[in-house]
């Protein structure tokens, strides 16, 4: 698994007990993952379908690093799955995981359409060969 983002938390990022908010985490969570599976499936058009159980393992406080793993774990036709697991970056401790996160496939029309991808690309997709709405 790859922990590509960290994230610092800051006052604005706090629920009113003092730790981080679940609520801001899972927004992070979302676009982390959107990212994960536009450069994956190389199509800006992707929409998140389905997420499986949230385990919010331990809690985060203002100053901590935290860093966000995404992995795909498979591709369908029109889909991609993800598991997701969010660490304290010094401590290593688990913060949260999601075993399944489903991103689809969208053409222009906004349907699900099949992606092509079998496999995890790990070398870098340029910008330029994602394909984009127009
Ligand atoms: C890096 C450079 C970028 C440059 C460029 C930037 C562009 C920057 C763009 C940003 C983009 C932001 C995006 C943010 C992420 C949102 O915020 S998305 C907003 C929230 N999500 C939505 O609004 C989606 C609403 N849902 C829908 O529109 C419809 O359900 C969908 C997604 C079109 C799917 O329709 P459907 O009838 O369920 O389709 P169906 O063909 O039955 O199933 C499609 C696939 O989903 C699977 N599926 C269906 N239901 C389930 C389920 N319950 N559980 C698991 N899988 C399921 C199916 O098995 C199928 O997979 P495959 O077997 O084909 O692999």
């Amino acid at each position: 698994m790859n922990f590509y983002t960290r994230k610092w938390v800051k006052p604005e990022d706090l629920n009113p007990n003092g730790s981080l908010f679940g609520g801001t985490l899972l927004r992070w969570i979302d676009e982390e993952a959107v990212i994960y599976a536009i450069v994956q499936l190389a199509n800006s058009h992707v929409v998140t379908k389905y997420i499986s159980e949230i385990n919010f393992v331990s809690s985060a406080q203002q100053g901590d690093i935290i860093e966000l793993g995404i992995e795909a774990t498979n591709f369908g036709t029109t889909s991609i799955t993800m598991r997701c697991e969010v660490r304290n970056k010094i401590t290593r401790k688990t913060i949260l995981s999601i075993d399944k996160l489903v991103f689809v496939n969208l053409n222009k029309e906004g349907t699900p359409t099949p992606h092509g991808r079998t496999e995890i690309t790990y070398a870098y997709v340029g910008i330029d060969k994602i394909k984009k709405d127009e």
